[in-house]
């Protein structure tokens, strides 16, 4: 494999002029606040080597991220099932629309938009109180990591709580074509929260490596999903996770990925290695933009693309 230390070191020299741009997320008020001049990249190659660049230790708010593990979490509780209750195509819209939901019965196009991750934590919950769901998804995102210092920003969620408007709407929404099962302020509790779950690159990355391996994590040797439900989630990420940016991430950067408006977005190589970046500037639909440039040069620079090198 190409020395990826020197290619990470490459990509930051690249990206270090251009550190600070885009606009940081400030319709959470909590996310406003932090410093735009930041950047940081960790991959975990499945053979348990890791590789870090600039800011890749510092923990930050992973929001949209979360919907993968919340998705992992659902599907194994209830199937296939789950696709009764949230679609699996692109939205072709912005991540928190509510558009869609009226034309379509308050089923939503796909799990990682706002109203199609709102239910999936409705599936989470069944016959748990918010507190407990929230804790199960800290313990499997720390399991899966291998790492208890893990937390949940609770300022974070706190700020979201007060200021999510749109998330209250899309949930009465569904909850009104009932495709909520539990009352909309406990199923958005708990979606605050998993969206403050606080983590660095190197975490992240390390969490999501079951993905690039078969569903197991080589290095805790913990067996998450099968081979078959990797390769689904991996595929819903590739089409959705970027919600109306897909279809340009896809292009430029070729890999399952799935981004957050804290500036994070984890990538998948599959068979190779599961990448984190994180820069808080966002581009006009809500992608990190420094993120996804970084991305592009790694995807470039290795190869990596699951459409051929
Ligand atoms: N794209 C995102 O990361 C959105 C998550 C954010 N918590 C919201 O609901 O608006």
């Amino acid at each position: 494999m190409a020395d990826l230390q020197a290619i990470l070191d490459s990509i930051y020299a690249d990206i270090q002029p251009r550190i600070g741009e885009g606009k940081v997320a400030d319709y959470i008020p909590e996310l406003a606040k932090v410093d735009p001049k930041q950047f940081g990249m960790a991959i975990v190659t499945v053979d348990g080597k890791v590789y870090r660049v600039g800011d890749a230790d510092t923990a930050f708010s992973i929001q949209s991220i979360s919907k993968v593990f919340m998705l992992t979490l659902a599907l194994g509780k209830v199937g296939e099932g789950l696709w009764k209750r949230v679609g699996r195509e692109p939205s072709g819209s912005a991540f928190n629309s509510i558009v869609q939901l009226e034309h379509e019965s308050g089923i939503p196009r796909n799990p990682f938009i706002n109203a199609g991750a709102i239910a999936v934590s409705d599936v989470v919950m069944a016959g748990h109180a918010p507190r407990e769901a929230i804790g199960e998804l800290l313990r499997f995102v720390r399991y899966l990591a291998d790492d208890e210092s893990i937390t949940i920003d609770d300022k974070v969620a706190r700020s979201e709580t007060q200021t999510g408007y749109r998330n209250f709407a899309l949930a009465n929404f569904m909850r009104a074509y009932r495709n909520l099962d539990h009352p909309v302020d406990h199923v958005l509790g708990v979606y605050f929260h998993q969206c403050a779950l606080s983590m660095s690159c190197e975490q992240l990355a390390r969490a999501g490596l079951f993905l690039a391996a078969r569903g197991s994590n080589p290095t805790t040797g913990h067996s998450v999903v099968s081979p078959k439900r990797a390769r689904r989630i991996n595929a819903l990420m590739l089409t959705c996770g970027h919600y109306d940016g897909s279809g340009d991430f896809a292009y430029h950067v070729g890999l399952p990925g799935k981004s957050g408006v804290g500036g994070g977005i984890f990538a998948v190589a599959p068979g190779i290695a599961s990448i984190a970046v994180w820069s808080p500037g966002l581009n006009k639909v809500g992608n990190s933009q420094l993120g996804a440039a970084a991305l592009e040069m790694l995807a470039a620079r290795t190869g990596w693309s699951v459409f051929g090198d």
